[in-house]
């Protein structure tokens, strides 16, 4: 049902453009206009859920507080037009990313009012993310990819499963040809530390990345900052060309430069959240010149009205002098022909979600059966249908594991940095244990090497994951927020693409000291060292994942990680016989993965031998047999197949927490 607001105007009866691509007819672009009417955006710092204000590490007096509100929109409206460039300018903290926010719904906090319009219709978070991309400020791109590589890791998960592989192909060479990066791309992305692309690529490849699902809206956080002013005007040129094509975008831009601001169809400017000008970039001068604020010659008119638009805080009579100008220019603006945004009638918000449960539903009636749309919806419904059809999680995991695989056998550097850890490590443990003997003085000796085996390594390994677990939040968080795939298959591509790696340095730990030291050298005795030693590290690099996971920093996330490591290297009977351990604490012990891997390899390596005891020497002094050792350190109770139960339940715990931390604990990368 179509419900009225205001005059009506809108509602345009545009074809729908088909981009030929592999010759797939599901590839089209609606053409949109962006209608934003009356939109205010406030937000409260008010604690969020229970486990959010634990993991943020708020503070139980902060729980109370009812918290301060801050309007950052105040009544915006403004309309974009299809096949036009239009920028959002003023200072900075005038709300021009907020508004970009609200629009994409990628606003995580606060209350929205107001109406977003796709042509008619009522916007919702599904229906944009159907049509419209969203270039952030920064580009996170993985430096050990190519450019190729990057486009073809999104297209894989964002095109449609229609799309055979040679479309899936081709559609990534078209927009690096549509952005001209055929002479990078295959070129590393690069960063800091790896060589790659020039500063302007990189940011071409973040917008090829939303081009690929063909948007009809496209919008750009700050799409030059950074940039040189030759590769800003670059990129802006290029951004005019693709609005040329039948795109609507909408960018925030700071103080664009005299070649730049040429360049813009229709701009808007902030002030304090509140609209000052919106209009044609060509009649902004003469607009405020009629205001009595004419541009001074020889100045850029961006730059002389963005600073007549924000707040001067250098001293208290200039803050006054200026708040009042602003307030007078958006009371200016209110009253002006200007600001009679273009009123359309809007396909109410409910009737757009049945809609959408009908395509999502595979429902008959969803597009035939009798129901009447109009062209705005169907064309919407269209794009939506086409984002139903993405991969689902099987490929989304094959996919995210080939890149994890791709990008971590890239690492020359990290990997043979590990590999060494792991020797010098074993080196050092099987130097201090050389060659073992059996007399009673060396008994000690063999539990200690069971024990240090279990926790020297598996301890290293913890800081160095919690860290890399952290960094991929800079890709984890947006990709998952642009819906690139679902936590799960993120989570088991993660886990599962560790192990080849976990395995190749646990090998290299084994050997050295496993020689060294002159332990059994049986085929049973050696397979089970190593599996066991891989299971108590691994159960480390989970507990290192469910630390990133959970925790907001990395520092707090290491600390947590060690408390809970000295806890278990406590209670894991070497420092204290597993008998002494007092009954309420007994559980720990239990559910103790180092307690399980120190047991089965004692187990493993000393229940067979046997002691050559002084004759003189009292069985407490000097166990006869590996057994009796055992019942010596309360290792007795349990065999290998518990010590199996115990790893595993500790693995599962570690990886069911961190899935849960993943999935409802969105943690910033450290940087935002
Ligand atoms: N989630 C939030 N909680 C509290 N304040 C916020 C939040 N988001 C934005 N703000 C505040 O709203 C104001 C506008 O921020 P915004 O990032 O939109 O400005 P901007 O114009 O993009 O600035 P810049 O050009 O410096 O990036 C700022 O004062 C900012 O501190």
């Amino acid at each position: 049902m179509a419900t009225s607001y205001g005059s009506i105007k809108g509602g345009r009866q545009e074809e729908t453009r088909i981009d030929g691509i592999g010759g797939s007819s599901t590839s089209s672009t609606v053409p949109i206009d962006l209608h934003v009417q009356d939109l205010s955006y406030s937000v409260t710092d008010k604690p969020g859920r229970w486990w959010q204000r634990i993991t943020h590490f708020q503070m139980p007096w902060e729980w109370m507080e009812s918290g301060r509100t801050n309007q950052i929109l105040k009544n915006v409206s403004f309309s974009a037009k299809n096949g036009e460039l239009m920028a959002i300018m003023g200072g900075s903290g005038s709300g021009k990313t907020s508004l970009l926010d609200v629009v994409a719904c990628r606003t995580t906090t606060g209350d929205v009012t107001g109406h977003v319009l796709l042509n008619s219709v009522s916007r919702t978070k599904a229906l944009i993310e159907s049509c419209a991309g969203y270039v952030r400020q920064d580009d996170r791109l993985i430096a050990h990819l190519t450019v190729r590589e990057t486009l073809l890791f999104v297209a894989q998960l964002k095109l449609p499963k229609s799309f055979s592989s040679r479309e899936v192909s081709s559609r990534v060479d078209e927009v690096i040809a549509e952005l001209g990066l055929k002479h990078v791309a295959h070129t590393k992305v690069g960063d800091a530390n790896v060589r790659g692309l020039s500063g302007g690529e990189r940011r071409r490849v973040s917008i090829g990345i939303h081009l690929l699902i063909l948007p009809s809206i496209i919008l750009l956080d700050e799409p030059t900052s950074g940039l040189d002013s030759f590769t800003a005007t670059n990129i802006i040129r290029t951004l005019s060309q693709l609005a040329r094509k039948g795109r609507t975008i909408i960018m925030s831009i700071h103080q664009p430069r005299f070649d730049i601001f040429s360049m813009i169809d229709s701009l808007m400017i902030l002030s304090s959240g509140r609209v000052v000008y919106d209009g044609a970039a060509n009649q902004m001068v003469d607009y405020f010149a009629s205001l009595g604020f004419p541009c001074p010659e020889h100045t850029n008119p961006c730059d002389f009205y963005i600073d007549l638009a924000t707040v001067d805080p250098t001293n208290r009579e200039r803050e006054e002098t200026s708040l009042q100008i602003i307030h007078n220019l958006h009371e200016a603006f209110k009253a002006s022909s200007h600001a009679k945004a273009d009123m359309v009638s809007i396909v109410d918000s409910d009737e757009v979600q049945r809609s959408m449960d009908l395509v999502r539903s595979r429902s008959p009636l969803a597009f035939k059966g009798g129901r009447t749309y109009t062209k705005d919806l169907k064309n919407l419904l269209s794009a939506y249908e086409l984002q139903c059809e993405t991969p689902g999680f099987f490929t989304q995991f094959y996919v995210i594991l080939i890149r994890f695989l791709r990008v971590s056998s890239d690492d020359y550097l990290g990997i043979l940095s590990k590999v060494i850890h792991a020797i010098l490590m074993s080196l050092l443990l099987g130097t201090i244990y050389v060659d073992l003997q059996l007399d009673e003085q060396s008994v000690r000796d063999w539990f200690g090497i069971m024990f240090m085996t279990t926790v020297m390594y598996p301890y290293m390994v913890i800081l160095g994951l919690a860290k890399q677990c952290h960094e991929e939040r800079r890709f984890l968080y947006f990709e998952l927020q642009d819906k690139l795939y679902s936590p799960v298959a993120y989570y088991v591509a993660r886990v599962l693409g560790e192990i080849p790696f976990h395995l190749v340095y646990v090998f290299f730990y084994c050997i050295p000291l496993y020689t060294i030291a002159g332990l059994k050298m049986d085929m049973y005795s050696m397979t089970m060292f190593f599996i066991v030693v891989s299971a108590s590290v691994f159960s480390s690099r989970c507990l290192a994942m469910m630390a990133a996971a959970l925790m907001p920093t990395f520092q707090i996330a290491g600390v947590f990680a060690q408390i809970i490591f000295s806890l278990l290297l406590m209670s894991a009977g070497f420092f204290l016989n597993l008998d002494s351990i007092i009954a309420e604490l007994r559980w720990m012990s239990d559910i103790n993965y180092i307690r399980w891997s120190f047991q089965a390899l004692s187990i493993v390596e000393i229940k067979d031998l046997k002691f050559d005891c002084n004759a003189s020497l009292v069985p407490a002094a000097c166990p006869a047999t590996g057994s009796q050792a055992l019942v010596q350190y309360g290792l007795d109770q349990g065999d290998l197949g518990m010590a199996a139960v115990g790893l595993g339940g500790s693995v599962l715990f570690f990886l069911t927490i961190t899935l849960l931390g993943i999935r409802f604990i969105p943690q910033k990368p450290q940087d935002e």
